[in-house]
Protein backbone atom coordinates (compact mmCIF):
# COMPACT_ATOMS: atom_id res chain seq x y z
CA UNK A 1 0.00 0.00 0.00
CA UNK A 2 1.62 3.23 -1.20
CA UNK A 3 1.31 6.62 0.87
CA UNK A 4 -0.15 8.37 -1.75
CA UNK A 5 -3.46 6.09 -1.81
CA UNK A 6 -3.15 5.24 2.08
CA UNK A 7 -5.76 5.57 4.61
CA UNK A 8 -4.45 9.24 6.59
CA UNK A 9 -6.32 7.89 10.17
CA UNK A 10 -4.61 8.89 13.18
CA UNK A 11 -3.03 5.84 15.26
CA UNK A 12 -1.78 6.13 18.15
CA UNK A 13 1.04 3.08 19.54
CA UNK A 14 0.94 2.50 23.39
CA UNK A 15 4.17 1.21 23.86
CA UNK A 16 7.93 1.62 22.28
CA UNK A 17 9.54 -1.59 22.11
CA UNK A 18 10.37 -2.94 19.22
CA UNK A 19 6.65 -4.31 18.67
CA UNK A 20 5.23 -0.69 18.70
CA UNK A 21 8.05 0.67 16.73
CA UNK A 22 7.61 -1.72 13.85
CA UNK A 23 4.20 -1.13 13.94
CA UNK A 24 4.66 2.32 13.50
CA UNK A 25 7.44 2.24 10.59
CA UNK A 26 4.68 -0.26 8.90
CA UNK A 27 1.44 1.92 9.87
CA UNK A 28 3.46 5.12 8.17
CA UNK A 29 4.49 3.26 5.16
CA UNK A 30 0.93 2.58 4.84
CA UNK A 31 -0.07 6.31 4.82
CA UNK A 32 -1.38 6.73 8.61
CA UNK A 33 -0.36 9.67 10.94
CA UNK A 34 1.10 7.79 14.01
CA UNK A 35 2.13 9.03 17.69
CA UNK A 36 4.09 6.38 19.63
CA UNK A 37 3.78 7.01 23.43
CA UNK A 38 6.45 5.08 25.17
CA UNK A 39 6.16 5.24 29.16
CA UNK A 40 9.89 4.51 29.82
CA UNK A 41 12.55 7.44 29.25
CA UNK A 42 13.68 5.57 26.03
CA UNK A 43 12.61 3.68 23.26
CA UNK A 44 13.59 -0.20 22.20
CA UNK A 45 12.40 -2.25 25.28
CA UNK A 46 14.15 -5.27 25.81
CA UNK A 47 16.60 -4.23 23.33
CA UNK A 48 18.80 -1.45 24.89
CA UNK A 49 21.84 -0.48 23.28
CA UNK A 50 24.15 0.40 25.84
CA UNK A 51 28.09 0.81 27.03
CA UNK A 52 30.58 -1.00 29.05
CA UNK A 53 34.19 0.60 29.98
CA UNK A 54 33.65 2.50 26.72
CA UNK A 55 32.97 0.11 24.48
CA UNK A 56 29.21 -0.44 23.07
CA UNK A 57 27.59 -2.96 24.03
CA UNK A 58 23.87 -4.80 24.75
CA UNK A 59 22.64 -4.32 27.69
CA UNK A 60 19.27 -6.91 26.60
CA UNK A 61 18.82 -8.83 23.70
CA UNK A 62 21.94 -9.69 21.92
CA UNK A 63 20.98 -11.45 19.07
CA UNK A 64 17.96 -12.46 16.89
CA UNK A 65 17.20 -15.28 14.19
CA UNK A 66 17.75 -14.36 11.05
CA UNK A 67 16.19 -18.11 9.64
CA UNK A 68 12.56 -15.74 9.70
CA UNK A 69 12.29 -13.10 7.71
CA UNK A 70 10.63 -10.56 9.56
CA UNK A 71 13.52 -8.92 11.91
CA UNK A 72 16.32 -8.95 9.34
CA UNK A 73 13.95 -7.47 6.48
CA UNK A 74 13.31 -4.49 9.06
CA UNK A 75 16.79 -4.05 9.73
CA UNK A 76 17.33 -3.41 5.94
CA UNK A 77 14.45 -1.16 5.61
CA UNK A 78 15.53 0.99 8.00
CA UNK A 79 19.24 1.05 7.10
CA UNK A 80 21.60 -1.34 9.07
CA UNK A 81 21.93 -3.75 6.13
CA UNK A 82 25.62 -4.27 5.91
CA UNK A 83 26.00 -4.08 9.63
CA UNK A 84 24.18 -7.45 9.87
CA UNK A 85 26.52 -9.77 11.36
CA UNK A 86 26.39 -13.47 12.45
CA UNK A 87 28.31 -14.65 14.80
CA UNK A 88 31.64 -15.23 14.99
CA UNK A 89 31.30 -18.97 16.88
CA UNK A 90 28.55 -20.89 16.75
CA UNK A 91 29.44 -23.52 18.93
CA UNK A 92 28.29 -23.51 22.28
CA UNK A 93 28.49 -25.10 25.47
CA UNK A 94 26.82 -26.89 28.49
CA UNK A 95 28.10 -26.68 32.30
CA UNK A 96 26.71 -29.64 33.66
CA UNK A 97 27.97 -33.22 35.57
CA UNK A 98 30.87 -31.14 36.76
CA UNK A 99 32.35 -29.42 33.66
CA UNK A 100 31.90 -27.77 30.49
CA UNK A 101 30.66 -30.22 27.79
CA UNK A 102 29.91 -29.62 24.06
CA UNK A 103 26.39 -28.72 23.01
CA UNK A 104 25.41 -31.57 21.36
CA UNK A 105 24.64 -31.01 17.15
CA UNK A 106 21.32 -32.65 15.80
CA UNK A 107 18.55 -31.32 18.28
CA UNK A 108 16.04 -29.08 18.34
CA UNK A 109 15.27 -27.47 21.22
CA UNK A 110 17.23 -29.87 23.21
CA UNK A 111 15.05 -32.70 22.11
CA UNK A 112 17.85 -35.31 20.47
CA UNK A 113 17.48 -36.10 16.47
CA UNK A 114 20.91 -37.65 16.96
CA UNK A 115 21.89 -40.13 19.68
CA UNK A 116 25.70 -40.24 18.37
CA UNK A 117 26.51 -36.57 18.85
CA UNK A 118 24.58 -36.94 22.29
CA UNK A 119 26.48 -39.67 23.23
CA UNK A 120 30.04 -37.98 22.85
CA UNK A 121 29.06 -34.78 24.86
CA UNK A 122 28.83 -36.82 28.10
CA UNK A 123 25.97 -34.81 28.90
CA UNK A 124 23.53 -37.78 29.65
CA UNK A 125 24.51 -40.80 31.16
CA UNK A 126 24.56 -44.05 29.66
CA UNK A 127 21.47 -45.42 31.31
CA UNK A 128 19.77 -42.16 29.88
CA UNK A 129 20.89 -42.61 26.36
CA UNK A 130 19.45 -46.22 26.10
CA UNK A 131 16.59 -44.94 27.61
CA UNK A 132 16.33 -42.13 24.95
CA UNK A 133 17.45 -44.95 22.38
CA UNK A 134 13.97 -46.70 22.82
CA UNK A 135 11.64 -43.85 22.03
CA UNK A 136 10.73 -44.84 18.93
CA UNK A 137 9.27 -48.15 20.20
CA UNK A 138 6.85 -46.50 22.58
CA UNK A 139 3.10 -46.21 21.24
CA UNK A 140 2.79 -43.79 18.86
CA UNK A 141 2.77 -40.11 20.29
CA UNK A 142 -0.58 -38.68 19.74
CA UNK A 143 -0.19 -35.24 20.82
CA UNK A 144 -3.91 -34.90 20.10
CA UNK A 145 -4.00 -31.61 22.38
CA UNK A 146 -1.19 -29.25 24.03
CA UNK A 147 1.23 -30.55 26.84
CA UNK A 148 3.60 -29.36 28.80
CA UNK A 149 6.67 -29.72 27.08
CA UNK A 150 8.74 -30.73 30.06
CA UNK A 151 6.59 -33.74 31.14
CA UNK A 152 5.66 -34.56 27.57
CA UNK A 153 9.89 -35.43 26.78
CA UNK A 154 10.83 -36.83 30.05
CA UNK A 155 7.87 -39.54 29.58
CA UNK A 156 9.01 -40.00 26.40
CA UNK A 157 13.00 -39.94 27.02
CA UNK A 158 13.74 -39.70 30.49
CA UNK A 159 14.06 -36.76 33.07
CA UNK A 160 17.73 -36.51 31.90
CA UNK A 161 17.51 -34.79 28.69
CA UNK A 162 14.69 -32.54 29.79
CA UNK A 163 16.41 -31.43 32.63
CA UNK A 164 19.91 -31.21 31.25
CA UNK A 165 19.08 -30.05 28.17
CA UNK A 166 15.73 -28.97 27.09
CA UNK A 167 15.61 -26.47 30.62
CA UNK A 168 18.68 -24.80 29.87
CA UNK A 169 17.87 -24.05 26.41
CA UNK A 170 13.94 -22.99 27.00
CA UNK A 171 15.24 -21.32 29.88
CA UNK A 172 17.10 -19.16 27.97
CA UNK A 173 14.24 -18.27 25.23
CA UNK A 174 11.79 -17.94 28.40
CA UNK A 175 13.35 -17.74 31.25
CA UNK A 176 10.59 -20.64 32.53
CA UNK A 177 10.32 -23.62 33.66
CA UNK A 178 10.18 -25.82 31.04
CA UNK A 179 8.21 -28.34 32.89
CA UNK A 180 4.86 -25.88 32.70
CA UNK A 181 5.65 -24.30 29.25
CA UNK A 182 3.70 -25.08 26.64
CA UNK A 183 4.76 -27.48 23.63
CA UNK A 184 2.67 -25.94 20.88
CA UNK A 185 3.43 -22.18 21.77
CA UNK A 186 7.33 -22.85 22.52
CA UNK A 187 8.03 -25.51 19.44
CA UNK A 188 5.51 -25.58 17.54
CA UNK A 189 7.42 -26.88 14.50
CA UNK A 190 8.61 -30.21 16.97
CA UNK A 191 5.14 -30.62 18.41
CA UNK A 192 4.03 -30.85 14.53
CA UNK A 193 6.75 -32.72 13.70
CA UNK A 194 6.08 -35.42 16.27
CA UNK A 195 2.89 -35.68 15.95
CA UNK A 196 3.51 -36.74 12.09
CA UNK A 197 5.84 -39.04 12.91
CA UNK A 198 4.69 -40.22 16.23
CA UNK A 199 7.65 -40.17 17.79
CA UNK A 200 9.73 -37.20 19.30
CA UNK A 201 13.07 -38.37 18.27
CA UNK A 202 12.22 -39.27 14.63
CA UNK A 203 10.32 -35.67 14.41
CA UNK A 204 13.34 -34.26 15.92
CA UNK A 205 15.67 -36.28 13.40
CA UNK A 206 13.51 -34.93 10.56
CA UNK A 207 13.59 -31.43 11.57
CA UNK A 208 17.20 -31.33 12.27
CA UNK A 209 17.83 -33.12 8.66
CA UNK A 210 15.31 -30.44 6.67
CA UNK A 211 17.36 -27.42 8.28
CA UNK A 212 20.61 -29.11 7.25
CA UNK A 213 19.21 -29.88 3.88
CA UNK A 214 18.36 -25.95 3.83
CA UNK A 215 21.68 -24.51 4.32
CA UNK A 216 20.43 -21.56 4.99
CA UNK A 217 23.08 -19.62 6.52
CA UNK A 218 23.38 -18.64 9.60
CA UNK A 219 20.46 -19.42 12.41
CA UNK A 220 21.22 -16.06 14.51
CA UNK A 221 22.56 -12.46 13.64
CA UNK A 222 23.80 -9.37 15.43
CA UNK A 223 23.95 -5.84 14.43
CA UNK A 224 27.41 -4.33 14.81
CA UNK A 225 26.75 -2.06 17.73
CA UNK A 226 24.67 -4.01 18.78
CA UNK A 227 20.74 -5.51 18.47
CA UNK A 228 19.65 -2.17 20.56
CA UNK A 229 20.48 -0.45 17.39
CA UNK A 230 17.73 -2.04 15.57
CA UNK A 231 15.04 -0.06 18.00
CA UNK A 232 16.88 3.46 17.56
CA UNK A 233 16.94 3.10 13.86
CA UNK A 234 13.57 2.43 13.62
CA UNK A 235 12.62 4.88 15.89
CA UNK A 236 14.73 7.33 13.37
CA UNK A 237 12.86 6.31 9.96
CA UNK A 238 9.52 6.65 12.19
CA UNK A 239 10.86 10.08 12.99
CA UNK A 240 12.03 10.60 9.39
CA UNK A 241 8.45 9.55 7.79
CA UNK A 242 6.60 12.19 9.96
CA UNK A 243 5.82 9.85 13.08
CA UNK A 244 6.04 11.06 16.07
CA UNK A 245 7.52 9.52 19.44
CA UNK A 246 7.15 10.52 22.70
CA UNK A 247 9.37 8.76 25.52
CA UNK A 248 8.48 9.31 29.22
CA UNK A 249 4.68 9.17 28.54
CA UNK A 250 2.45 6.50 29.96
CA UNK A 251 -1.02 6.39 29.22
CA UNK A 252 -3.53 6.45 31.83
CA UNK A 253 -6.40 5.53 29.99
CA UNK A 254 -8.32 4.59 26.72
CA UNK A 255 -11.91 5.50 26.02
CA UNK A 256 -13.99 5.02 22.56
CA UNK A 257 -15.22 8.22 21.44
CA UNK A 258 -18.23 9.51 23.04
CA UNK A 259 -20.37 9.22 19.97
CA UNK A 260 -22.96 5.52 20.46
CA UNK A 261 -21.31 2.49 20.35
CA UNK A 262 -17.52 4.71 20.34
CA UNK A 263 -18.34 4.88 16.05
CA UNK A 264 -18.76 7.94 14.13
CA UNK A 265 -21.99 7.49 11.80
CA UNK A 266 -19.66 6.42 8.87
CA UNK A 267 -18.64 3.47 10.96
CA UNK A 268 -15.18 4.89 12.15
CA UNK A 269 -13.64 3.60 15.23
CA UNK A 270 -12.65 6.28 17.32
CA UNK A 271 -10.56 6.42 20.62
CA UNK A 272 -9.61 8.89 22.63
CA UNK A 273 -6.07 8.10 24.91
CA UNK A 274 -5.38 10.10 27.90
CA UNK A 275 -2.18 10.09 28.85
CA UNK A 276 -0.93 10.36 32.71
CA UNK A 277 -0.24 13.65 32.46
CA UNK A 278 -4.06 14.43 31.62
CA UNK A 279 -3.51 15.17 27.68
CA UNK A 280 -6.06 13.68 25.30
CA UNK A 281 -5.46 12.25 22.00
CA UNK A 282 -7.57 11.70 19.55
CA UNK A 283 -7.09 8.24 17.50
CA UNK A 284 -8.85 6.51 14.42
CA UNK A 285 -6.96 3.46 15.79
CA UNK A 286 -4.84 2.05 18.40
CA UNK A 287 -1.72 -0.13 19.03
CA UNK A 288 -1.37 -1.67 22.29
CA UNK A 289 2.18 -2.83 22.09
CA UNK A 290 2.60 -2.60 25.65
CA UNK A 291 3.41 -5.72 27.86
CA UNK A 292 0.52 -7.74 29.02
CA UNK A 293 -0.22 -6.13 32.40
CA UNK A 294 -0.74 -2.92 30.72
CA UNK A 295 -2.26 -4.05 28.16
CA UNK A 296 -5.03 -5.86 31.11
CA UNK A 297 -5.43 -2.40 32.85
CA UNK A 298 -5.81 0.08 29.74
CA UNK A 299 -8.51 -2.75 28.22
CA UNK A 300 -10.47 -3.02 32.13
CA UNK A 301 -13.11 -0.67 31.18
CA UNK A 302 -13.99 -1.87 27.46
CA UNK A 303 -13.04 -5.37 27.18
CA UNK A 304 -12.94 -7.08 30.76
CA UNK A 305 -12.60 -10.50 29.21
CA UNK A 306 -9.67 -9.37 27.05
CA UNK A 307 -8.16 -7.94 30.20
CA UNK A 308 -8.87 -10.84 32.06
CA UNK A 309 -7.01 -12.82 29.98
CA UNK A 310 -4.20 -10.52 29.62
CA UNK A 311 -3.79 -10.17 33.44
CA UNK A 312 -3.48 -14.26 33.52
CA UNK A 313 0.07 -13.54 31.49
CA UNK A 314 2.86 -13.99 33.85
CA UNK A 315 6.47 -12.55 33.58
CA UNK A 316 10.07 -14.00 34.59
CA UNK A 317 12.31 -11.67 35.93
CA UNK A 318 16.03 -11.93 34.81
CA UNK A 319 19.51 -10.14 35.70
CA UNK A 320 22.14 -9.59 32.94
CA UNK A 321 25.62 -9.19 34.55
CA UNK A 322 28.03 -7.49 31.92
CA UNK A 323 31.76 -7.62 32.55
CA UNK A 324 34.51 -6.64 30.73
CA UNK A 325 38.33 -7.96 31.54
CA UNK A 326 41.61 -7.30 30.45
CA UNK A 327 41.46 -9.42 27.23
CA UNK A 328 44.89 -11.14 28.49
CA UNK A 329 43.37 -12.08 31.75
CA UNK A 330 40.39 -13.77 29.35
CA UNK A 331 42.70 -15.69 27.23
CA UNK A 332 42.32 -18.65 28.99
CA UNK A 333 38.23 -18.94 28.93
CA UNK A 334 37.11 -21.68 26.60
CA UNK A 335 36.67 -21.45 23.03
CA UNK A 336 32.97 -20.77 21.83
CA UNK A 337 30.03 -18.72 22.07
CA UNK A 338 29.26 -19.13 25.42
CA UNK A 339 27.54 -21.64 27.66
CA UNK A 340 24.05 -22.88 29.31
CA UNK A 341 23.53 -24.15 32.98
CA UNK A 342 21.19 -26.36 33.77
CA UNK A 343 19.11 -25.94 37.10
CA UNK A 344 19.74 -29.18 38.49
CA UNK A 345 23.54 -28.78 38.29
CA UNK A 346 22.71 -26.05 41.24
CA UNK A 347 24.57 -23.16 40.20
CA UNK A 348 23.34 -19.79 40.64
CA UNK A 349 24.07 -18.47 37.07
CA UNK A 350 22.17 -19.98 34.19
CA UNK A 351 23.86 -18.75 31.44
CA UNK A 352 27.44 -17.12 30.17
CA UNK A 353 27.97 -15.24 26.80
CA UNK A 354 31.25 -14.48 25.87
CA UNK A 355 30.14 -11.32 24.04
CA UNK A 356 33.80 -10.86 22.41
CA UNK A 357 34.08 -14.09 20.87
CA UNK A 358 30.30 -13.62 19.49
CA UNK A 359 30.63 -10.55 17.95
CA UNK A 360 33.90 -9.47 15.83
CA UNK A 361 32.96 -5.65 16.24
CA UNK A 362 33.56 -5.93 20.14
CA UNK A 363 37.08 -6.80 20.00
CA UNK A 364 37.31 -4.02 17.20
CA UNK A 365 35.95 -1.25 19.22
CA UNK A 366 38.50 -2.02 22.23
CA UNK A 367 40.83 -4.83 21.48
CA UNK A 368 42.53 -4.54 24.65
CA UNK A 369 39.18 -5.67 26.66
CA UNK A 370 37.09 -9.08 26.75
CA UNK A 371 33.29 -8.37 27.26
CA UNK A 372 31.37 -10.97 28.80
CA UNK A 373 27.92 -11.89 30.66
CA UNK A 374 26.05 -14.22 32.87
CA UNK A 375 22.08 -14.22 33.55
CA UNK A 376 20.66 -14.80 36.89
CA UNK A 377 16.74 -15.66 37.71
CA UNK A 378 14.20 -17.29 35.92
CA UNK A 379 10.42 -17.80 36.92
CA UNK A 380 9.59 -18.17 40.29
CA UNK A 381 13.16 -18.78 40.89
CA UNK A 382 14.00 -14.87 41.79
CA UNK A 383 15.33 -15.16 45.24
CA UNK A 384 18.84 -14.34 44.12
CA UNK A 385 17.54 -11.13 42.03
CA UNK A 386 17.03 -9.24 45.90
CA UNK A 387 20.73 -9.02 46.07
CA UNK A 388 22.60 -6.10 45.27
CA UNK A 389 24.50 -5.72 42.33
CA UNK A 390 27.79 -6.02 43.58
CA UNK A 391 26.59 -9.45 45.05
CA UNK A 392 25.42 -10.45 41.35
CA UNK A 393 28.78 -9.72 40.12
CA UNK A 394 30.54 -11.63 43.33
CA UNK A 395 28.17 -14.72 42.62
CA UNK A 396 28.45 -14.27 38.86
CA UNK A 397 32.82 -14.20 39.19
CA UNK A 398 32.10 -16.94 41.28
CA UNK A 399 30.94 -19.62 39.26
CA UNK A 400 32.42 -18.63 36.32
CA UNK A 401 35.51 -19.68 38.08
CA UNK A 402 34.19 -22.90 39.11
CA UNK A 403 32.98 -23.39 35.27
CA UNK A 404 35.91 -22.04 33.67
CA UNK A 405 38.94 -21.42 35.87
CA UNK A 406 38.78 -17.55 34.75
CA UNK A 407 40.38 -15.88 38.00
CA UNK A 408 40.97 -12.65 36.90
CA UNK A 409 38.58 -9.52 38.47
CA UNK A 410 36.48 -7.62 36.12
CA UNK A 411 37.48 -4.14 35.11
CA UNK A 412 33.85 -2.94 34.70
CA UNK A 413 30.40 -4.06 35.25
CA UNK A 414 27.40 -3.46 35.42
CA UNK A 415 23.87 -5.03 36.14
CA UNK A 416 21.10 -4.87 33.94
CA UNK A 417 17.58 -6.19 36.28
CA UNK A 418 14.61 -7.04 33.16
CA UNK A 419 11.84 -7.15 35.75
CA UNK A 420 8.88 -8.77 34.35
CA UNK A 421 11.40 -9.31 31.31
CA UNK A 422 9.58 -12.41 29.65
CA UNK A 423 6.42 -13.52 29.29
CA UNK A 424 5.32 -17.05 30.47
CA UNK A 425 3.84 -19.62 27.49
CA UNK A 426 2.15 -22.19 29.45
CA UNK A 427 -0.17 -24.67 28.37
CA UNK A 428 -2.60 -23.79 26.63
CA UNK A 429 -1.05 -20.36 25.89
CA UNK A 430 -2.50 -20.21 22.06
CA UNK A 431 -5.40 -20.54 22.92
CA UNK A 432 -5.87 -18.22 25.55
CA UNK A 433 -3.90 -15.75 22.57
CA UNK A 434 -7.08 -17.00 20.02
CA UNK A 435 -9.46 -15.98 22.87
CA UNK A 436 -7.54 -12.65 23.63
CA UNK A 437 -7.42 -11.89 20.07
CA UNK A 438 -11.36 -12.33 19.55
CA UNK A 439 -12.18 -10.19 22.27
CA UNK A 440 -10.38 -7.32 21.43
CA UNK A 441 -11.89 -7.59 17.78
CA UNK A 442 -14.92 -6.77 19.10
CA UNK A 443 -12.90 -3.27 20.05
CA UNK A 444 -13.53 -1.64 16.12
CA UNK A 445 -9.85 0.18 15.38
CA UNK A 446 -7.68 -1.41 18.11
CA UNK A 447 -5.05 -3.93 17.94
CA UNK A 448 -2.74 -6.22 20.22
CA UNK A 449 1.01 -7.23 19.46
CA UNK A 450 4.16 -7.87 21.27
CA UNK A 451 5.95 -10.31 23.04
CA UNK A 452 2.50 -11.55 24.91
CA UNK A 453 1.44 -13.64 22.01
CA UNK A 454 3.19 -15.21 19.37
CA UNK A 455 6.88 -15.85 20.08
CA UNK A 456 8.95 -13.78 22.37
CA UNK A 457 11.74 -13.62 19.90
CA UNK A 458 12.79 -10.71 17.88
CA UNK A 459 10.70 -11.46 14.34
CA UNK A 460 8.01 -12.89 15.92
CA UNK A 461 7.58 -9.45 17.99
CA UNK A 462 8.00 -7.65 14.40
CA UNK A 463 5.73 -10.37 12.62
CA UNK A 464 3.11 -9.78 15.02
CA UNK A 465 3.02 -5.86 14.82
CA UNK A 466 2.39 -5.99 11.01
CA UNK A 467 -0.23 -7.92 11.36
CA UNK A 468 -1.83 -5.50 14.20
CA UNK A 469 -0.65 -2.36 11.76
CA UNK A 470 -1.93 -4.34 8.28
CA UNK A 471 -5.33 -4.98 9.85
CA UNK A 472 -6.08 -1.31 10.88
CA UNK A 473 -4.67 0.17 7.41
CA UNK A 474 -7.01 -2.15 5.99
CA UNK A 475 -10.12 -1.26 8.59
CA UNK A 476 -9.28 2.61 7.98
CA UNK A 477 -8.99 1.77 4.38
CA UNK A 478 -12.59 0.61 4.52
CA UNK A 479 -13.66 3.06 6.39
CA UNK A 480 -12.91 6.24 4.43
CA UNK A 481 -14.25 4.21 1.60
CA UNK A 482 -17.84 4.04 3.55
CA UNK A 483 -17.43 7.75 3.95
CA UNK A 484 -16.93 8.65 0.33
CA UNK A 485 -19.68 6.85 -0.21
CA UNK A 486 -21.96 8.71 2.33
CA UNK A 487 -20.36 11.75 0.60
CA UNK A 488 -21.58 10.43 -2.85
CA UNK A 489 -24.89 9.90 -1.83
CA UNK A 490 -25.45 12.57 -0.15
C1 LIG B 1 14.55 -15.12 23.26
C2 LIG B 1 15.50 -16.23 22.90
C3 LIG B 1 15.39 -17.10 21.82
C4 LIG B 1 14.25 -17.14 20.80
C5 LIG B 1 14.58 -16.46 19.54
C6 LIG B 1 13.38 -16.45 18.60
O1 LIG B 1 12.55 -17.37 18.65
O2 LIG B 1 13.24 -15.49 17.82
C7 LIG B 1 16.51 -18.00 21.89
C8 LIG B 1 16.74 -19.05 20.98
C9 LIG B 1 17.84 -19.94 21.04
N1 LIG B 1 18.92 -19.89 21.88
C10 LIG B 1 19.76 -20.94 21.58
C11 LIG B 1 20.99 -21.22 22.20
C12 LIG B 1 21.54 -20.49 23.26
N2 LIG B 1 20.93 -19.46 23.96
C13 LIG B 1 21.79 -18.98 24.94
C14 LIG B 1 21.52 -17.96 25.83
C15 LIG B 1 20.34 -17.18 25.91
N3 LIG B 1 19.31 -17.17 24.99
C16 LIG B 1 18.35 -16.25 25.41
C17 LIG B 1 17.15 -15.96 24.76
C18 LIG B 1 16.68 -16.58 23.60
N4 LIG B 1 17.28 -17.66 22.98
C19 LIG B 1 18.80 -15.67 26.64
C20 LIG B 1 18.04 -14.61 27.42
C21 LIG B 1 20.03 -16.25 26.95
C22 LIG B 1 20.84 -15.96 28.19
C23 LIG B 1 22.13 -15.32 27.98
C24 LIG B 1 22.21 -14.00 27.25
O3 LIG B 1 21.21 -13.35 26.97
O4 LIG B 1 23.37 -13.58 27.01
C25 LIG B 1 23.00 -19.73 24.88
C26 LIG B 1 24.22 -19.59 25.80
C27 LIG B 1 25.04 -18.41 25.51
C28 LIG B 1 25.71 -18.35 24.15
O5 LIG B 1 26.37 -19.32 23.79
O6 LIG B 1 25.58 -17.31 23.52
C29 LIG B 1 22.84 -20.67 23.84
C30 LIG B 1 23.84 -21.72 23.36
C31 LIG B 1 19.18 -21.70 20.50
C32 LIG B 1 19.74 -22.96 19.89
C33 LIG B 1 20.66 -22.69 18.76
C34 LIG B 1 21.08 -23.99 18.06
O7 LIG B 1 20.40 -24.98 18.23
O8 LIG B 1 22.07 -23.93 17.38
C35 LIG B 1 17.99 -21.07 20.15
C36 LIG B 1 17.02 -21.43 19.04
Amino acid sequence: MSAANGPTGHVVVVGGGISGLAAAHRLLAGGARVTVLEASARVGGKLYAGELAGVPVDLGAESMLARRPEAVDLARAVGLGDRLRPPATATAALWTRGGLRPMPKGHVMGVPGDLAPLAASGVISEEGLARIAEEPRLPRAELTEDVALGGFVAERLGREVVDRLVEPLLGGVYAGDVYRTSMRAAVPTLFDATRAHGSLTEGARALAARSAAAQAGPVFTGIDGGIGRLPLAVADAVRAAGGEIRTGEPVRLLRPAATPGGSRADGAARWTVVTERGEALEADAVVLAAPAPVAARLLAADSPAASAELATVAYASMALITMAFRRADAAGLPQGSGFLVPPVDGHTIKAATFSSRKWGWLGEADPELFVLRTSIGRFEDEADLSRDDDDLVGISLADLGRATGLAARPVATRVDRWQGGLPQYPVGHLDRVTRIRAEVAKLPGLRVCGAAYDGVGIPACVASARTAADELLESMAATLARGAGHRERE
